[in-house]
């Protein structure tokens, strides 16, 4: 019998198959629930690029239903479940579906309205934890697979921006590579938990790992809005203007910010500086506007998260590639 037709029929296959789950990935984030709790106390759950649904179910059957069968049960206090894919998916109690693009500047919005127009009519608050199965069709084409990434990660991280509330929680399924640890102080600079986890019905032999992200907490002077800008023009077929990061149209903090979780990018920013100043057409800088925000810390942040990714990330290298 070959490897593949082995590993399918492993223990978490049979199990899925048992329990009525749609995929054996459901293990996954049960197992990453008994080691970091991840669904206390929430309320509010966005799972990105859901289909076929397994986490979704996971969330119906952990948050929805026994809310919904509690004595005390009142539909204005059902936890709100939206699911987001490309692909439909058969109905899950509980679970809104919403059939899109995440890398498309329209679902964003989709997304964010269906959580906050719910929100904003029951409960005044944003969701709590976004799930995301960041999930990548390898290429083999190496900047291919790097572009694809950091595409899903700026859509993902524009819809967690938008919605998340301080002290929401982020899940989301990566690949490990040589840029992990780059993507670790990306999301960094919005958590200030950050790890990394495998939980044991993940294969050894795949490079996915789960990244946990808590306590959501962006730096100060970020502004959210313009992560969705980026989105819409790199996710627009309609030819209009590329917004590259350093096309000057950004503002403040997020001159640092923006390029440095749109590519990694913090280079040719003076350390010295808070925020770098505007150049000149000849080069040098122009002073600072009395209007832009005071000299404060804003862009060191992720100057230090930038260092640190040179370091390697504490955590990984015990997620061994043995089995
Ligand atoms: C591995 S599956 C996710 C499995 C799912 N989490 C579960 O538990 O059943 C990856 C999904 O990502 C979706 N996907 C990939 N890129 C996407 C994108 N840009 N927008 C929305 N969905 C996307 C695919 O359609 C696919 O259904």
């Amino acid at each position: 019998m070959g490897k593949a037709s082995r590993d399918k029929r492993d223990i978490y296959y049979r199990k899925a198959k048992e329990e009525g789950w749609r995929a054996r990935s459901a293990f996954k984030l049960l197992q990453i629930d008994e080691e970091y709790n991840i669904f206390e106390g929430v309320k509010r759950v966005v799972d990105l690029c859901a289909a076929p649904g397994s986490w979704s179910q996971v969330l119906s059957r952990n948050l929805y239903l026994p809310a919904k069968l509690s004595p005390n049960s009142n539909d204005s206090d059902l936890p709100l479940i939206v699911a987001i894919d490309l692909q439909p998916m058969a109905p899950i109690e509980g679970v809104i579906q919403v059939q899109g693009d995440i890398t498309n500047a329209r679902t964003a919005e989709t997304t964010c309205f269906y959580s906050t127009i719910h929100i904003s009519r029951y409960y005044d608050y944003h969701p709590s934890i976004n799930l995301f199965p960041l999930h990548i069709s390898v290429t083999g084409l190496h900047d291919m697979d790097e572009f694809v990434q950091s595409q899903l990660i700026l859509a993902a991280l524009t819809i967690v921006t938008h919605i998340l509330k301080r002290g929401g929680k982020f899940i989301a399924k990566v690949f490990r590579g040589k840029d992990t640890s780059l993507l670790y102080c990306q999301l960094k600079l919005f958590f200030t938990e950050v790890t990394f986890a495998k939980p044991k019905s993940s294969r050894n032999s795949s490079i996915e790992a789960f990244v946990v992200c808590e306590n959501y907490s962006p730096p100060d002077g970020f502004n959210h809005k313009d992560l969705h800008l980026l989105l819409e023009k790199i996710g627009s077929p309609s030819g209009a203007d590329d917004l590259d990061c350093s096309s000057g149209w950004l503002e403040g903090p997020n001159k640092v910010y923006i390029p440095f979780l749109a590519c990694g990018d913090l280079n040719g920013f003076d350390s010295d500086r808070s925020y770098p100043l505007p150049k000149r057409a000849d080069g040098s800088y122009q002073s600072l506007d009395p209007v832009q925000p005071p000299i404060a810390p804003p862009y060191k942040r992720a100057l230090e998260m930038k260092k640190a990714s040179s370091h390697g990330v504490q955590g990984l290298e015990k997620l061994s590639l043995d089995p």
